[in-house]
């Protein structure tokens, strides 16, 4: 595998059941990109993203994090280790935002590389209280998640994903949970990550803003395939498929 390819998909299958829901997905996700997925709700964008840590076994196919290859389509006690291993390497942010409510902003953020003792608890808190600095919540490190909007709760979110130093981000509708005005602060951040520290994501989103501003690549996602890929200013302005096209009009 190249150096600078963090994510490689490969022949991708999901099925639940007897339905298929991801029918034969190839992607690669270079160090620094920014990917944007996109699609109609049920074409299988969730799915894909959480087949990358597993949180879905695919059905066959494969998936490289960072060097580390693992088939779907069985399951070993090497494997649940593997895909243990694996999983330290990415940071996923989910619609809702998880917290753990009866602990504080800071412990929520602190509390995986506590637990993997990432350094002594005094460079864990330091770590943790930059990273609130970053989303911007510096002073809401004592506060409980409940106390917080949901813009802010989901700043704690990236925060805590980014506490375990990913190599990529995975980001499923990050902002779909949201009222319009605290969207903008969570994009912002996520832009920010993409900016100032190059951060890899796959992000699950219909904020076209977000992906014509920051995306490298968007996919536009269709019946468990990707239909069409492309740079986001071209592909915004002249998607190939009448599909894409009657998707953008409906978001855009
Ligand atoms: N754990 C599961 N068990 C059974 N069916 C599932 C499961 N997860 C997803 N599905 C089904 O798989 C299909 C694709 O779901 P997925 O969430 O990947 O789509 P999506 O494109 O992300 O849509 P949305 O935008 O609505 O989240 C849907 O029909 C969904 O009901």
């Amino acid at each position: 595998m190249s150096d600078d390819v963090v994510v490689r998909i490969e022949g991708l299958h999901k099925s639940f059941g007897h339905l298929e829901v991801v029918r034969g997905v190839d992607m690669e996700v270079r160090r620094g990109e920014v990917v944007v997925i996109f699609g109609r709700s049920g074409s299988g964008k969730s799915t894909v993203l959480r087949c990358v840590n597993f949180i879905e076994d695919p059905t066959a196919g494969s998936i490289e994090v960072s060097g580390m290859r693992l088939e779907g389509g069985y399951r070993t006690r090497r494997k649940r280790e593997q895909v243990r291993q694996l999983r330290l390497h990415v940071g996923m942010v989910f619609q809702q935002f998880n917290l753990f409510p009866n602990m504080t902003v800071l412990d929520n953020v602190t509390c995986a590389p506590r637990c993997a003792g990432k350094g002594s608890n005094d460079e864990i808190k330091k770590r943790g209280l930059e990273l609130l600095e970053r989303v911007g919540l510096a002073d809401k490190s004592a506060e409980h998640p409940i106390r917080l909007s949901g813009g802010q709760q989901q700043r704690v979110a990236i925060a805590r994903a980014l506490a375990m130093e990913p190599d990529v981000m995975l980001f499923d509708e990050p902002t779909s949970a949201l009222d319009p005005e605290l969207t903008g602060e969570v994009l912002s951040v996520m832009k920010t990550l993409s900016t100032d520290l190059h951060m890899t994501m796959m992000v699950v989103t219909h904020e076209m803003g977000f992906a014509r501003e920051v995306a490298d690549r968007m996919a536009f996602f269709h019946h468990g395939k990707i239909l069409e890929e492309g740079v986001p200013s071209e592909l915004i302005a002249a998607p190939q498929h009448r599909e894409t096209s009657a998707f953008l009009d409906a978001v855009l």
